[in-house]
């Protein structure tokens, strides 16, 4: 079932477009999230989703009932939307379980203090109940604002960078929370942040998002796999770009290797394109005989992200167990694994 339609939405400050015919639905349960630089847009979708800007062209319908179109937006309090902001927004003077009774006021009493229960529970903290905002941590204090959005069983969660304010470990155990938490109550959710990170720990379905428009909408696999274009290829995870030229029969020429793979329709034989080059498609092996040397060595924990330079000065990166250690200036064995080519046209998208 369909909880979310975002249909061709754009919307305008005094004439400035600032989205443009945006769309994507989500159905119940399923997490959403948007995705994309300063600027882009994000927070300004999910303020018309909320009902506090209006749209220019398009629709967008809340399980069955269209609340905004052109000329119509339905006010945020008669949408059964929750919020959770990233500045948390508790009542200081309210304890924490009168804050996650806030919006649950209308219930009688015994079925209000009984979703308080029920809702400390699952956000870990049965014992906070009579504590006030500011005797808990930053990350506590965000489950409690969940919570509270949670409480009243809305149609949507919108949540707005709900992390920023945290260090970037705690962000991701935090979103991964979050997630099996939404899960468990089965609630429909849009996130919005510029943190693909946690946009991958968090949401079943991500939007990259940039200058306004909705490039490309999917799974963070596809995202990073299998990106529509320049824009998104570049956005999500590392890489480089090289340069080749299409040949006859579904290969690629390169100054690395002739790669086989399908090239964009447009992008016929002679045609020059740029070959996206992942971390994970270059793999180190001491006994291949194509060398390359290492100009820079980032260590990840598990991993050390290498810069590595071939003999043509074409510059790759490679991601390498970090139990081999080996150094800046030493030359690196490598094989190149693609599963599959990204290629696009070179020229500007
Ligand atoms: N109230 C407003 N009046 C006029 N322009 C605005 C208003 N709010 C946002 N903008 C502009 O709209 C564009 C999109 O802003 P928005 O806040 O949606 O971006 P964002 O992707 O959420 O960015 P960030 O991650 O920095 O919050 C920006 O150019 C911004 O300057």
């Amino acid at each position: 079932m369909k909880i979310l339609h975002v249909d061709n939405v754009s919307i305008a400050y005094d004439q400035n477009e600032v989205v443009t015919q945006a769309s994507f639905e989500l159905d119940k349960g399923e997490i959403g999230c948007l995705l994309g630089p300063s600027g882009c847009g994000k927070t300004t979708l999910l303020r018309a989703i909320a009902g506090f800007e209006p749209i220019t062209h398009g629709s967008i319908k809340l399980v069955d009932t269209t609340v905004s179109n052109v000329g119509y937006t339905m006010p945020p309090e008669k949408r059964n939307i929750g919020m959770v902001f990233q500045d948390f927004a508790l009542f200081p003077h309210l304890t924490i379980a009168e804050n996650i009774g806030f919006g649950i006021r209308h219930l009688s009493k015994k079925d209000k203090s009984e979703r308080i229960k029920q809702l400390l529970e699952l956000i870990n903290l049965q014992d906070y109940g009579s504590r006030y905002p500011h005797e808990l941590s930053g990350g506590q204090q965000q489950r409690i604002a969940l919570a509270r959005g949670l409480a009243p069983k809305p149609d949507l969660l919108l949540l707005d960078e709900p992390f920023s304010s945290m260090d970037a470990e705690l962000r991701e155990e935090l979103a991964r929370e979050v997630r099996s938490i939404l899960k468990h109550e089965n609630i429909t959710a849009v996130l919005v942040t510029h943190d693909q990170n946690e946009a991958f720990a968090m949401a079943d379905s991500i939007g990259v998002i940039n200058q306004g428009k909705l490039l490309q909408w999917g799974s963070g696999y596809e995202l990073y796999h299998e990106p529509e274009s320049l824009f998104v290829a570049d956005f999500i995870g590392s890489g480089v770009f090289i340069d080749g030229e299409v040949m006859e029969g579904n290969v690629i020429k390169t100054s690395l290797a002739s790669l086989e793979g399908i090239s964009p329709p447009e992008c016929k034989p002679g045609c020059k394109v740029k070959v996206l080059v992942r971390p994970d498609d270059i793999v180190h092996d001491d006994c291949s005989p194509r060398k390359a040397k290492i100009v820079s060595r980032v260590f990840r924990g598990a991993n050390n992200l290498f810069t590595l330079e071939m003999e043509d000065g074409t510059q790759l990166l490679s991601l390498v167990h970090s139990h081999h250690n080996h150094e800046v200036g030493e030359e690196l064995g490598i094989i190149m694994e693609f599963e599959h080519l990204v290629v696009f046209p070179d020229k500007p998208q």
